[in-house]
Parts: C-alpha cells; sequence; structure tokens
C-alpha cells in the first residue's frame, strides 16, 4: 500500500487552503498513484480568532471542506484521511477538532474528534488554550483501508500512549496522526514519540503536518513539518523536506505481523500491582 503525507502551511482564508491541499492531493496522485491520503490538522483552517474558527467551521457532512474532500476521494480511486476540519457541533460554543475518511468511492468511512487538548505553556513562554476553541472527542476510531486497519489519532494525542494502545486492542496496524506540532515542541520530541509509539505499539505511523508560520490572533506560531513514515520497527521510511509538499511512502502490512512474531510485547503484557 502506497501513502501520501500533505504538508501544508494552512492559514486563516478557508477558500485558499482548501484549494491549496486539491492542488497537493493532485499533484501527488499524478506523481505518486498512493492509495491513501493523509492531510495535516485543521488543513481547512489555521489561526484566526475564536469567533473566526467558529464561522469557519461546517457542519458535517456536506461542507465546502467535507465535499472536496469527498469529490477528491471519489474522482481519483483515493482514500483520503481528511486531516482534521473544524467541525460545527449543534448547541456548542466551541468546534470540533475532527477527522474525516473517506474510501476509494468517497464513502465516510470513520469520523474521529481530537481527545486530548493542547493547554500548555511553550519554552519561550506562548501560552495554547486549544479547549478554550474546541471541544474534546472521547471515542477510539479505527476503519479498514482493503485489509489495512487504520487508527485515528490527531497532534497532541500523540503524548498518551494510552489512546495507541486501545487502538491497537482494536486492531490498528497503521496510526494516522495529522498534526500542526509546534516549531519548539517539535524539534525535541515529534520524532522522538512517533518512534517510540511506533516501537511500543509495533505499528506504522503516518504523520502529516503543518509547517511554517501562522497568524494566530495578535500572535504568530510556527509549526514543525517533517511529516514522516515510521514503520513497527521504528524505522524512517519517509520524510518530508522543509516547504510545502507531499511526501510518499510503503506500508507492508505483512511487517506489522512479522515484529509482532519476534517481539509480542502484547502478550507479555502484566497486570501492575
Ligand atoms: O489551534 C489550531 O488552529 C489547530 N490546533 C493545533 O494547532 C493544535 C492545538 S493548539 N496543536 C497541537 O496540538 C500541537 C501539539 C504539540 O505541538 C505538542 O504536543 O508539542
Amino acid at each position: 500500500m502506497k501513502v501520501a503525507l500533505i504538508q501544508m502551511n494552512s492559514g486563516s482564508d478557508k477558500p485558499a487552503n482548501l484549494a491549496a491541499a486539491q492542488a497537493l492531493i493532485e499533484k501527488a496522485v499524478a506523481e505518486e498513484k498512493p492509495d491513501w491520503i493523509c492531510l495535516p490538522e485543521v488543513f481547512d483552517f489555521m489561526g484566526g480568532s475564536r469567533a473566526e474558527k467558529r464561522a469557519a467551521a461546517e457542519t458535517l457532512p456536506g461542507g465546502p471542506a467535507y465535499t472536496m474532500l469527498q469529490t477528491m476521494a471519489k474522482t481519483h480511486n483515493v482514500f483520503i484521511h481528511g486531516g482534521s476540519i473544524l467541525e460545527h457541533i449543534d448547541g456548542e460554543e466551541r468546534v470540533g477538532n475532527t477527522t474525516v475518511a473517506f474510501d476509494r468511492q468517497g464513502r465516510e468511512l470513520a469520523r474521529y474528534r481530537k481527545i486530548h487538548m493542547f493547554d500548555i505553556t511553550a519554552p519561550d513562554g506562548q501560552q495554547y488554550n486549544e479547549s478554550a476553541a474546541f471541544r474534546p472527542g472521547d471515542a477510539v476510531v479505527t476503519y479498514d483501508c482493503e485489509g489495512v486497519t487504520v487508527g485515528c489519532s490527531i497532534c497532541y494525542d500523540l503524548r498518551f500512549p494510552d489512546l495507541f494502545q486501545a487502538l491497537v486492542d482494536k486492531g490498528a496496524q497503521m496510526i494516522a496522526l495529522p498534526a500542526a506540532f509546534t516549531l519548539q515542541t517539535g524539534k525535541d520530541h515529534w520524532e522522538v514519540l512517533l518512534r517510540a509509539r511506533a516501537i511500543e505499539t509495533e505499528t506504522y505511523f503516518c504523520a502529516a503536518g503543518q509547517t511554517g508560520t501562522h497568524v494566530q490572533g495578535n500572535e504568530t506560531r510556527a509549526t514543525y513539518g517533517h511529516s514522516i513514515v515510521v514503520d513497527p520497527w521504528g524505522h524512517v521510511v519517509a520524510k518530508a523536506s522543509d516547504g510545502v509538499g507531499y511526501v510518499a511512502g510503503r506500508i507492508d502490512p505483512a511487517r506489522v505481523g512479522k515484529v509482532r512474531a519476534m517481539i509480542p510485547v502484547a502478550q507479555h503484557k502484566r497486570k501492575l500491582s
């Protein structure tokens, strides 16, 4: 199975973001013929104020981001893991940070709402308060992609190993992690965490990132990019260059079984007292 991870620099112009995403999907399809494409977190709208996020959010299904992804999947006969989009939730002030995945016919396969909220202080003092604008989900979500079980996660979720154990318990062989990792945390934690999670769960990781600078209210933030495919042994299969673009790599589901047979960690789990 061939995968392509799209790396973007989304801003607060939703039509421009959707056009950029579509152009990158079409470029990846033309050059690589992937079976599965993953977009980054909030590829449809990044930054802006809380009010602007609310205004940009769409009701699922049928909004412009949803429809673009569905059309691309159907037109190019490809699975699309739609990074995340801002989801309008009826009766709720906050929006969902939501993945929608489509099969080759453009049928919706899965919906996942980011579970862990990035409410932190970065080393430079910059504060992030994701839960002020976003409502977290709580459901662990997997779907089938022609025999490969794909697990859903988003960005900051990466720091919570319990989620990935739960995904593996549901059969995940490959985990998608659309992200907008900050430059400050990404340079030290991104690849280390992804490779550790891949090794401990013995799954592939496909992590598609935002890159570059984004204007967020009065502040500017920088994201880390480095979209990456990691195999179940923890090897880096492919990694994106700096800047907007994509990276392609191959997933071999048999390799998951081989690694799990060599080091059967799932069978060696102990109950701790
Ligand atoms: O706010 C938006 O527009 C979109 N959402 C994001 O960018 C999210 C929440 S602020 N970013 C992260 O989760 C970064 C995690 C991270 O960098 C880490 O865990 O170190």
